[in-house]
């Protein structure tokens, strides 16, 4: 499993003359997990959308599978499940409906939709409205759809959001079930706990640019836990 599955080469994206993203540089191989660390307006949606080919980068390249956004645009949204932190669901509709929608989008087979909403625990809830959701019901669904085409690179932007302890760990289980069938997955956070239990290497952001990248256990090591490296990174005691 040592193919990169995602690399990043120089990345920056400037917005109103302000840099938001600045020179972001790593590669992530098949069956890894990477976590984005940074506190609010790090940077981190940005980079996940760059990424996802929803936005373009100012500067710098990227490839995912080997592939470019701008070369093959539909091949290279087919590699991706992108888990967004913000969706507005479309008004009226039931979980099941929804996830027939996407599926149809992207060809997907109807039984796959039942398999995952029993995978993200909504398999009693499917013919309720998308609307009476909680935010861990609207989360789980917005996971479900990542996966629907069993992407090669799973990203996912700030998952845990509303989840509670129980599905915290189901998400993490449900990570590392995608990292062992091959694929690359990259969520981000600001929770370092999570970024410890789930993922094998992190990148912490801070204003935008990369304040510290490796792995998990090297951090452990030097520094005893995320938390002491991150604080570290930036500075702090
Ligand atoms: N379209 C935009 N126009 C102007 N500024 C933007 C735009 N998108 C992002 N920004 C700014 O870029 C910075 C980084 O935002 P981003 O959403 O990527 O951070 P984040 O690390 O995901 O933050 P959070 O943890 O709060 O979600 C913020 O200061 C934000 O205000």
């Amino acid at each position: 499993m040592d193919k990169a599955v995602v690399v990043v080469e120089g990345v920056s994206k400037r917005i109103k003359r302000q840099n938001i993203v600045e020179e972001i540089s790593f590669s992530l191989n098949q069956g890894n997990i990477l976590a984005l660390c940074g506190g609010n307006g790090a940077g981190k949606s940005t980079l996940l959308r760059m990424i996802a080919g929803m936005m373009q980068p100012t500067a710098g390249r990227i490839t995912v599978n080997d592939l470019e956004w701008k070369k093959n645009r539909k091949l290279y949204a087919e590699q991706i499940g992108y888990m967004p932190d913000d969706f507005q669901f479309q008004h009226g509709l039931t979980a099941e409906e929804t996830l027939s929608f996407w599926a149809a989008l992207r060809k997907v087979p109807q039984e796959r939709i039942s398999e995952l909403l029993e995978m993200v625990g909504l398999e009693h809830e499917k013919r309720k409205k998308v609307s009476s959701f909680s935010k861990g019901m609207r989360q789980r669904l917005l996971l479900a759809q990542a996966l629907l085409v069993k992407p090669v690179l799973l990203m996912m932007d700030e998952p845990t959001n509303g989840l509670d302890p129980f599905w915290n760990r189901e998400l993490i289980k449900l990570m590392k079930q995608v990292r062992q069938e091959g694929s690359a997955v990259i969520f981000s956070t600001h929770q370092l706990e999570a970024a410890e239990t789930a993922a094998d290497q992190v990148l912490f952001l801070n204003h935008g640019r990369n304040v510290g990248a490796g792995t998990v256990e090297f951090f452990q090591n030097r520094y005893g836990s995320l938390h002491a490296a991150f604080n570290d990174s930036l500075g702090l005691d």
